[in-house]
């Protein structure tokens, strides 16, 4: 079976995850795709939002769909969110699953940064998605890493967390920049600053 983890800081998720995780699933016939919160993020700043209310948006996101699952690991697990350490205990658990892990082209770039990158690029396949003002080549990798590596194009999606959070924090409004059950929730719940 093939699974594909969407990993990420989802502070909150948005549709640019969306689209990303569809194409992997689409361009890879991956059976399905386990949206992965992490609790801290590695390389940048940790999340506004608590890992509960993370976690209940991408349920949120993702109640439609049947091929759409959540994994929980990382937030329950707490500390740094080190992608090896998770794909080990998956590994250990799931010897049957052949792991795929999607990334933005953005982190594509970053590869070479990632704890134990050597050991994840042997034990997964990255897959790369195309993300506005970013180039989606290898060009810039080692070849081993660049070796376990699969680019898709999809249609560029300028949307980020970052844009969500600023644009609620000053009262402009976030609906369908996000799914409808996810922005439902972010009203209701008060969240990043959204009255209802
Ligand atoms: N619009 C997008 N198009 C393609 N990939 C995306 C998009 N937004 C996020 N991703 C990818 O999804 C993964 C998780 O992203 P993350 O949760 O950090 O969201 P983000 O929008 O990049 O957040 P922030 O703006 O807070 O840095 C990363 O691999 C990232 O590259
Ligand atoms: O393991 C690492 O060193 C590592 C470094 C940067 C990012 N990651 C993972 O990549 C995913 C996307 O990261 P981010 O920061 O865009 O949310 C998320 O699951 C992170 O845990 C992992």
């Amino acid at each position: 079976m093939k699974v594909g983890i969407m990993g990420g800081t989802f502070d909150p998720i948005h549709n640019g995850h969306m689209v990303a995780a569809e194409t992997a699933r689409d361009a890879f016939g991956l059976e399905e795709i386990w949206f992965m919160p992490s609790h801290i993020p590695p390389h940048k700043h940790a999340a506004g939002v608590s890992g509960e209310d993370r976690l209940a948006l991408v349920r949120e996101a993702i109640r439609n769909n049947s091929a759409f699952r959540i994994l929980d690991w990382e937030i329950v697990r707490g500390g740094v969110s080190y992608t090896i350490d998770t794909i080990r205990m998956l590994q250990e658990r799931y010897p049957e699953v052949e792991f795929y892990f999607i990334i933005g082209a953005d982190m594509v770039q970053y590869l070479p940064k990632w704890k134990d990158i050597d050991e994840l690029a042997r034990r997964l396949t990255f897959i790369g998605l195309s993300r506005p003002g970013i180039p989606l080549d290898l060009g810039a990798l080692p070849s081993h890493i660049a070796a376990s590596v699969r680019l898709a194009e999809m249609p560029e999606i300028g949307i980020s967390s970052t844009l969500i959070r600023e644009r609620a924090a000053s009262g402009r409004s976030i609906r369908y920049l996000v799914p409808e059950a996810v922005y439902d929730y972010v009203v209701r719940s008060e969240l990043y600053g959204v009255q209802p």
